[in-house]
């Protein structure tokens, strides 16, 4: 890979007891390419994500962000300095509006100073703030509903707004079409493949639909066993004999 990587891991072990879940996992994610990690069920895809994202400790190896080392710093403190990781949809409050609910971030990111926080309010550039971050995502038409009154869908979007407006320099998108039906899945497609065009945001997924890793991703890491088993563009992915054995023992495509 010759950008240079936003995300950096390097040798990383983590062990439940005496499980292994990640034994010395390298790779990179480059600036402002789609990077996706898969791997069948049980290959370590959560457990690495809780590395990256602070919520574990690694039992050995090191994480650098933005040429940093940031093994181990907790979430808010990776999200400040902009690695931000998409939360369940739990964690959207289902009584505000969809436009409140973008607010909240808003505010929070501006914590501190309270004048400008007054002034976001008196002349209105925190709602226009957080409409710009809705019609990225395509919600600016439902940014008075209530979030009770949206469909699944349009729940992730939501989600996803309120990590953008963050203004995270990388998103680590877990799942981010898990449960939705196709048509909401292929908006979810096209929304991430052109944020990843046009937002400056690096994004790095991981994902169990492999029709959305291959029309999506750049380059793809393939996890088995806590392992990296494979990398390469969607093509080579597709065609490496050991990803095919791994998800399927070597009768289908992954
Ligand atoms: N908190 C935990 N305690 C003990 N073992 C765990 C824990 N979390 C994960 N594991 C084990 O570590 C291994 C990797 O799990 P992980 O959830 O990271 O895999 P995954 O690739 O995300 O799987 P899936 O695709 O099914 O979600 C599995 O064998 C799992 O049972």
């Amino acid at each position: 890979m010759k950008q240079r990587p936003i995300l950096s891991v390097e040798d990383v072990h983590h062990s439940f007891g005496k499980f292994a879940a990640l034994s010395g996992v390298s790779l990179q994610v480059p600036e402002g390419r789609l990077t996706a990690l898969i791997g069948p069920n049980g290959a370590g895809k959560t457990t690495f994500y809780n590395v990256v994202s602070g919520r574990y400790r690694p039992s050995r190896g090191k994480v650098r962000f933005l040429g940093r080392d940031v093994t181990g710093l907790p979430p808010h403190r990776l999200c400040a300095l902009g690695l931000a990781r998409s939360f369940q949809i739990t964690n959207i409050f289902e009584r505000l509006t969809v436009l409140e609910n973008v607010q909240v971030p808003l505010v929070v990111k501006n914590r501190g100073t309270f004048c400008f926080w007054r002034r976001l309010h008196r002349d209105g550039a925190l709602e226009k703030a957080a409409l710009e971050v809705l019609a990225m995502v395509g919600l600016e038409d439902k940014a008075r509903w209530g979030v009770h009154e949206l469909p699944y869908g349009d729940k992730r979007l939501v989600e996803m707004a309120i990590v953008l407006a963050g203004r995270p320099q990388m998103v680590l998108l877990d799942e981010p079409t898990a449960g939705m039906n196709p048509e909401e899945t292929d908006h979810m497609i096209r929304l991430i493949k052109s944020l990843a065009e046009t937002s400056g945001t690096t994004f790095f997924i991981t994902e169990h639909d492999m029709k959305v890793v291959f029309s999506v991703a750049d380059y793809i890491y393939v996890l088995h066993q806590g392992r990296l088993l494979a990398e390469g563009t969607p093509e080579e992915i597709r065609a490496d004999r050991r990803v095919r054995e791994a998800y399927l023992g070597g009768t289908s495509e992954p």
